[in-house]
């Protein structure tokens, strides 16, 4: 079985007499160990179903079952942890607590689980090697660049140990070397770690990285692209 599937998948907006259908009846199937990378243009439902499948937003209507569970069933609260457990977020503009050391950025996810704190140590330190970042632990965000930021952001997302990592843009503010960096990093996580990932970009060479390509219209998803991929993969 799919690690992620969506039937039909819905998500409605209304504003008053309008409505707006980000997604509309989307079918897709992700399997585990996928590394998926959705294209389309502005305003197709591209962040819409990360959300959804990142379990921040919930759907209108339709099915999406992660790994076995109706995501769309779980009340708030029990939302909060199966995504605890099951997600990691990487946003484009890291999202980091300028507050916070990158160690403490890092630990915040792991706040929500029963740990003590040697084991929430060294799953902060694994996750900050493993992103190539351990050295700036105890550096503030403002401290660093777009690229160390986004290495803190894809360890904090990762330091949890989740199955699935979902990343919007993650490179759509950094210079190409940086881009590269965090794109080998996440080739690395999908290849080594089996972590399955599903990538929002606009960057052709990022989606390169990918081993699916999907693109996104008007809330529904248009052929071309995954089947090319796959066999240029294959070919390679
Ligand atoms: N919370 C919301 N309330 C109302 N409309 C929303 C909301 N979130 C998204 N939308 C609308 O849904 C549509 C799809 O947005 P979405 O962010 O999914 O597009 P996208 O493909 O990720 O675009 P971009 O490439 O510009 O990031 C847009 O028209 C957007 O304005």
């Amino acid at each position: 079985m799919s690690l992620i599937v969506c039937e039909k998948l819905t998500r409605e907006y209304r504003r008053g007499e309008n409505v707006i259908v980000p997604l509309n009846e989307l079918d897709l199937a992700v399997e585990a160990g996928a590394f998926l990378a959705l294209m389309g243009p502005s305003g197709s439902g591209k962040t819409t179903l990360l959300n959804l499948i990142a379990g921040i937003d919930r759907p209108t209507s339709g099915k999406l079952i992660i790994d076995g569970t109706n995501v769309a069933s779980l009340s708030r609260s029990q939302l909060a942890r199966w995504r605890s457990v099951n997600v990691g977020y990487i946003f484009q503009l890291y999202n980091l607590v300028p507050t916070l050391t990158a160690y403490e950025n890092v630990e915040l996810p792991l706040l929500l689980h029963r740990l003590s704190r040697r084991e929430r140590h060294q799953r902060v330190a694994t996750a900050l090697e493993l992103a190539g970042i351990a050295d700036r632990h105890d550096h503030y965000p403002r401290q660093l660049s777009g690229g160390q930021e986004q290495r803190v952001a894809i360890a904090r997302a990762i330091v949890t140990d989740s199955p699935i990592i979902v990343a919007d843009e993650p490179t759509g503010d950094l210079d190409k070397a940086s881009a590269a960096r965090v794109m080998a990093l996440l080739k690395q996580l999908n290849e080594q770690m089996g972590k399955t990932i599903v990538m929002v970009t606009h960057d052709p060479h990022c989606a390169e990285h990918a081993r699916t390509l999907l693109h996104l219209e008007k809330g529904q998803l248009v052929e071309a692209g995954a089947a090319e991929k796959e066999v240029a993969h294959a070919q390679a």
